[in-house]
């Protein structure tokens, strides 16, 4: 029986995962949240790496407050960045397969046709750039690595673009969202089921895109929350100069 140490399980995604244990039973799973696996101190990944033994580790754990990266540079790069170094090379000592997830925000967005694997990164905000050097790390030090990038994760769970549409929909009758930035939506269940298939799968170690079928814009997908939940309410799309973050966000980011 494979056994698989998911780190961040406090997450969404984590969550999410949690909530499939039951439907994969040749996998055993470890689940560790941030109090009890900082996955920046390198020690503790030490100690709980020698105890558990894993044979893959799925880390969930990230810095993932996109506009408050800006400001929390150094935060973002020890998680996003330094910490997946750390997980590296614990794997490589352990002999552990590292899954790692990251995102479309690597990319520019100046493309217009979905970008593939062979795609040139260059993020445009210091959560794509954190992002991108934990890829780097992994892709420098390891040979038994997959790095799934995804992108616009949702679920009913912690944070994410459909909660916050449904919190904003109890206290508004009126709501604005830009309809100039492109992506695909990608629900958490189907982003665990990805990633159990390639535990149980004998895909090639590297770098894999998945996401959503749907291309649509942030408005777009807004609208759809509301028909799907029942909830009328009316929506203004905006170009992003009429929504300012402290941010920048690709205009198109499509993963194919
Ligand atoms: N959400 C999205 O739209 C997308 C996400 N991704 C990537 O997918 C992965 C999962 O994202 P998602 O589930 O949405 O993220 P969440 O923000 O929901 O969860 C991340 C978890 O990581 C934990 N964490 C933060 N710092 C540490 C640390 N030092 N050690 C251990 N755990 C830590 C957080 O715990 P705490 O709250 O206690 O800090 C939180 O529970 C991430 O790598 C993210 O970059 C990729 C594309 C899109
Ligand atoms: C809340 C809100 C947001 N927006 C815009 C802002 C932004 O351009 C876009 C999405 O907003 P959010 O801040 O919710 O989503 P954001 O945090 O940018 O989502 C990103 O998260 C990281 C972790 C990823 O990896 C990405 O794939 C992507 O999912 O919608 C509106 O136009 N109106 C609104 O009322």
């Amino acid at each position: 029986m494979k056994k698989v140490l998911v780190t961040g399980a406090a997450g969404q995604t984590g969550q999410c995962m949690k909530s499939l244990v039951d439907d994969y039973g040749d996998v055993s799973f470890v689940f560790f949240d941030s109090t009890s696996l900082d996955i920046s101190d390198k020690l503790k990944l030490d100690e709980v790496f020698g105890l558990e033994r894993p044979d893959y580790c799925v880390n969930l754990a990230a810095y993932t407050a996109v506009d408050k990266a800006e400001d929390d540079k150094e935060l973002a790069f020890k998680v996003n960045a330094e910490a997946v170094l750390y997980l590296a090379e614990v794997c490589n000592k352990y002999n552990c397969v590292l899954m790692h997830i990251s995102t479309d925000f690597v990319f520019d967005g100046e493309k217009r046709v979905p970008y593939v694997v062979s795609d040139i990164p260059n993020p445009i905000n210091v959560y794509g750039a954190s992002k991108l050097q934990g890829e780097l790390y992994i892709k420098a030090n390891m040979e038994r690595y997959y790095i799934v990038r995804t992108s616009w994760v949702y679920s009913d769970y912690g944070h994410n673009f459909k909660k916050t549409m449904l919190r904003l929909a109890e206290t508004r009758n009126e709501i604005s969202v830009v309809n100039d930035q492109i992506g695909c939506p990608t629900d958490a269940m189907d982003l665990c089921h990805f990633l159990l298939s390639l535990i149980q799968g004998s895909k090639a170690y590297g770098i894999y895109h998945f996401s959503g079928g749907i291309v649509c814009s942030w408005y777009d997908f807004a609208i759809s929350i509301f028909k799907e939940n029942n909830i009328s309410i009316k929506v203004n799309p905006i170009s992003t100069e009429e929504y300012p973050t402290r941010a920048r966000r690709p205009k198109y980011s499509v993963l194919g």
